[in-house]
């Protein structure tokens, strides 16, 4: 027996080494990890008197463990690091192992109190030998020590199994406030122990060491793991202290990659204040916010700088700091007064932040604790038309070298930003940052800052004024295409006046979700919105010519409706985020590759799925073929088109055009009489109607005719309108299969009504029962998918195609010449024959 239990304590002794081992390996291993803050060594140019409190971290930022951070302070259990994991499991290995060995024992201990034999072995801390010591000793003060000892164990045992409980309500409570849907209790089968959802649903996050109201809004917003970018930039960007370049893809978050570093230095800087005040013994309400601007972020579009501020503040709630956005089209009095509150971080577009800081604007000129600078599409904003600005706001910047100026303690106040004299980071960020050339060789040498181009809106002159070091960390995650990686692409070859009939297949045959039409000029955008309208199509409009409030009104409408549609200009085409857009719509091909991508990004963002559809007419030809180049792609896909649709679709469009032509030709008129009239009567005028009775009468047939034209007109197409669109070999009596888009399951219910109406009307009871069948859905990726046979557009195709255009084009010049030619020779024969 004695032998049994010494053997048992030898078993238990060399798992706990091993455990010990095991468990200092991983905690090797986790320190290794590239997420560690590899803070520098001081050099000795930080005199800032505080590092004295502070201690090296200091040096670069003061970064704080998280394990410094109180989290019941925060009112919530912050799940635990991977530290706290693998210590955790590490744990249940040794339990179920120790479960595993002693499985009876237990069971034993229940009756223990019979034969006095097991009590050793759960006491397993005191060792084996207090075994052999109880071991067949039955004398009265041997039975009290035992007695004592199993009193003690039992109260430990509560003691563990209350705290346990608290622990598990606490849990809890973490789960109702951040994770309501469907709490998810993971078994770890292997070692049986339970492991908090919390854990294991946000273990990425955890991993990455951000503040706890950081996490807290990361549960709040249900994102369950960092994207990509965000895992890749964060852990440089907030811990190591490093400016970074970051391309991915569109809708890839990168918004907080750069935002939740930014965040988390002003909350890890706000909490060293705030200790250092404690450890001082001063109250912290003598903690002044933060009245300095530490975040400087631009965009270049005003949608942009007010999406990135409301992401940003949605990050940033309850945490104390302030976000503000600062665009044009908006009154300057209102946005003066907004800096006024000294926000911690500004978004804005160039214009209206260098209009601002021009004259003088006191929250944006005091830059000395400027700890970010950060270039959203940074791409863009080296194209002219935003350098010009950039350049001027980068140059107000403060040199980047060292700490140059002495931290404020402003009567006996403590500023957090006094405290924080350390190196400003930029961050430069972009999905198409790698699709110039001559970027992507930088990225590929890993280096921005070789003086190789002396180009003055290179982004490399861009990134060194920014005050750039040389330790960047560049990174790329943008894959060979650079488009988002669940985007279906396809394209419509077709002439140029169709396109709109094909535009209008696609709303109405497969109009499901929200689907955004790009147009490269605002022409095009009046064309084609006044055309949809015509067609009973509800269509918004977003061009840079826009109301800044009606931009935002077109964006909040389009945003409101599920299937709504969006004619756009490129002012739309960068960084726009609505979620639920499942199909974009070149009517016009952009003009630059990187438009293209940008463009394509409005769908398939944050992994959803979507899909591109180009229309391209022999006049795009060449700047397909470069697109296609751009991205070394060889073939695209054709969208299918159900051809029986297509003279019904003609026929709507054609008179839709007459309708138009006519319209805009009335409006036109009367935009020119009230012209002449508003100029007239601004010089006290009076215009004479100088025409004659006769020229009166016919100009008034003429606006007649013209009317009833227009009448007839809308009538046969508010007849063709009221049916729903229908393939030619349609019959009425079997309505299935090809699926049904809103606007024809409109159609359809409008018919519904009128036949119910028309049955009211006559008595007809029977026809009551006329429904609407085949709704499945049949939005445009579907219909992509499933079209897999679909011949491909091969880019050889197009070339050919270009060159016989090319041919056409010459040949017909060529004639017109000849012809010209000939005329002259004809004209000058006539002239001699006449002389
Ligand atoms: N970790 C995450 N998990 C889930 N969704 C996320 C996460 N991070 C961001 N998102 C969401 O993904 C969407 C796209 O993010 P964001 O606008 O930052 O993308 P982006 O890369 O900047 O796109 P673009 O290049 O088009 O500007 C947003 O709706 C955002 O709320």
């Amino acid at each position: 027996m004695a032998s049994e239990s010494s053997q048992k304590n030898k078993a238990r002794r060399q798992l706990k080494k091993r455990v010990r081992v095991d468990s200092e390996q991983n905690l090797e291993r986790l320190d290794s990890l590239p997420w560690n803050s590899s803070l520098p060594e001081n050099d000795g140019s930080n005199h800032d008197p505080f590092s004295v409190f502070i201690g090296s971290n200091e040096l670069e930022g003061g970064f704080l463990c998280l394990e410094e951070i109180d989290e019941l302070e925060y009112g919530l259990e912050i799940p635990k690091i991977d530290v706290e994991n693998e210590k955790k499991k590490v744990k249940g290995k040794v339990k179920s192992k120790k479960r595993k060995i002693s499985e009876g024992d237990e069971d034993e201990s229940s009756g223990g109190e019979a034969d006095g034999k097991t009590e050793g072995d759960e006491d397993e801390s005191s060792g084996g030998e207090a075994d052999g010591k109880t071991e067949g000793k039955a004398g009265g003060k041997e039975l009290v020590d035992e007695k004592e000892l199993k009193q003690k164990k039992e109260k430990k045992k509560r003691k563990k199994k209350k705290n346990r409980h608290e622990k598990n309500d606490e849990a809890n409570k973490l789960k109702e406030n951040t994770e309501p849907a469907e709490p998810l209790a993971v078994i770890d089968s292997q070692d049986g122990v339970e492991e908090d959802p919390v854990d294991a649903e946000y273990y990425e996050w955890n991993e990455l060491r951000l503040h706890p109201l950081i996490l807290k809004s990361i549960y709040r917003l249900k994102f369950k793991k960092p994207t990509p970018i965000q895992k890749a930039c964060i852990p440089a960007a907030a811990h190591q202290g490093k400016d970074v370049i970051g391309a991915a893809e569109t809708g890839s978050g990168k918004t907080l990659a750069f935002g939740l570093p930014i965040l988390q230095r002003l909350l890890e800087e706000r909490e060293k204040v705030e200790r250092l005040l404690a450890e001082k013994g001063e109250a912290n309400d003598r903690i002044a916010p933060d009245s300095v601007l530490r975040a400087l972020i631009v965009t270049p579009t005003r949608e942009l700088a007010l999406q990135v501020t409301d992401h940003l503040k949605e990050v940033a709630k309850g945490t104390n700091v302030r976000v503000v956005p600062i665009v044009g089209g908006m009154s300057t009095e209102k946005q003066e007064r907004l800096l006024k509150a000294r926000p911690e971080i500004v978004v804005g577009t160039p214009g209206r932040l260098w209009e601002l800081m021009s004259g003088g604007e006191i929250h944006l000129v005091e830059l000395h604790s400027l700890s970010f600078f950060v270039l959203d599409e940074a791409d863009r904003m080296i194209e002219s038309g935003h350098f010009r600005e950039l350049q001027s706001i980068i140059d107000m910047l403060p040199m980047n070298r060292s700490t140059e100026s002495q931290p404020q303690n402003t009567q006996n106040c403590v500023t957090v930003s006094s405290l924080q004299r350390k190196k400003r980071q930029t961050f430069v960020f972009s999905a198409t940052l790698a699709l110039s050339a001559d970027f992507r060789k930088k990225l590929k040498r890993g280096s921005v800052n070789s003086r190789k181009n002396d180009e003055l809106n290179s982004f490399e002159t861009l990134s060194e004024r920014a005050g750039m070091r040389p330790n960047t960390a560049i990174i790329d995650l943008t894959n060979a295409s650079i488009l988002a990686n669940k985007l279906e692409e396809s394209v419509i070859e077709c002439r140029e006046e169709d396109k709109d009939a094909y535009l209008y297949y696609i709303l109405s045959v497969h109009g499901q979700g929200r689907t955004i039409v790009f147009c490269t000029s605002i022409a095009a955008l009046r064309h084609i919105s006044s055309i949809l309208r015509t067609l009973n199509i509800n269509v918004w409009t977003l061009h840079s010519e826009m109301q800044q409030r009606a931009r935002l009104k077109a964006i909040d409408r389009f945003r409101a409706d599920e299937h709504g549609i969006l004619v756009a200009t490129d002012a739309a085409a960068r960084g726009l985020d609505i979620p639920g857009v499942r199909t974009v719509v070149h009517y016009q091909l952009p003009l630059s590759a990187e438009v293209y991508v940008h463009r394509c990004g409005r769908t398939a963002r944050a992994s959803t799925d979507g899909c591109s559809i180009a229309l391209i007419s022999p006049n795009d030809a060449s700047k397909f073929a470069s697109l296609c180049k751009s991205f070394a792609k060889e073939s695209f896909q054709r969208f299918p088109i159900e051809l029986s649709y297509m003279p019904e679709v003609m026929k709507r469009l054609s008179l839709a055009h007459q309708i138009d032509k006519i319209t805009r030709k009335n409006s036109q008129e009367k935009a020119e009489k009230s012209w002449l009239e508003r100029n007239a009567e601004s010089v006290e005028l009076v215009l004479d109607d100088d025409d004659s009775e006769e020229e009166r009468v016919k100009k008034y047939r003429h606006k007649k005719a013209t009317s009833s034209q227009l009448n007839k007109l809308q009538q046969e197409l508010n007849t063709l309108l009221s049916r729903p669109l229908q393939p030619k070999t349609f019959s009425k009596r079997f309505l299935a299969g090809a699926g049904v888009s809103p606007l024809v399951q409109h159609q359809f219910e409008e018919l519904a009504k009128q036949k119910l109406g028309e049955a009211s009307n006559f008595g007809e009871n029977k026809r009551r029962k006329l429904v609407v069948i085949g709704q499945d859905c049949v939005e445009p990726l579907q219909a992509l998918r499933s079209a897999n046979k679909e011949p491909r557009l091969v880019l050889k195709e197009i070339a050919e195609k270009r060159k016989n255009v090319d041919d056409l084009r010459r040949k017909r010049k060529e004639m017109k010449k000849r012809l010209h030619e000939q005329r002259r020779k004809q004209r000058k024969k006539l002239k001699a024959g006449n002389e």
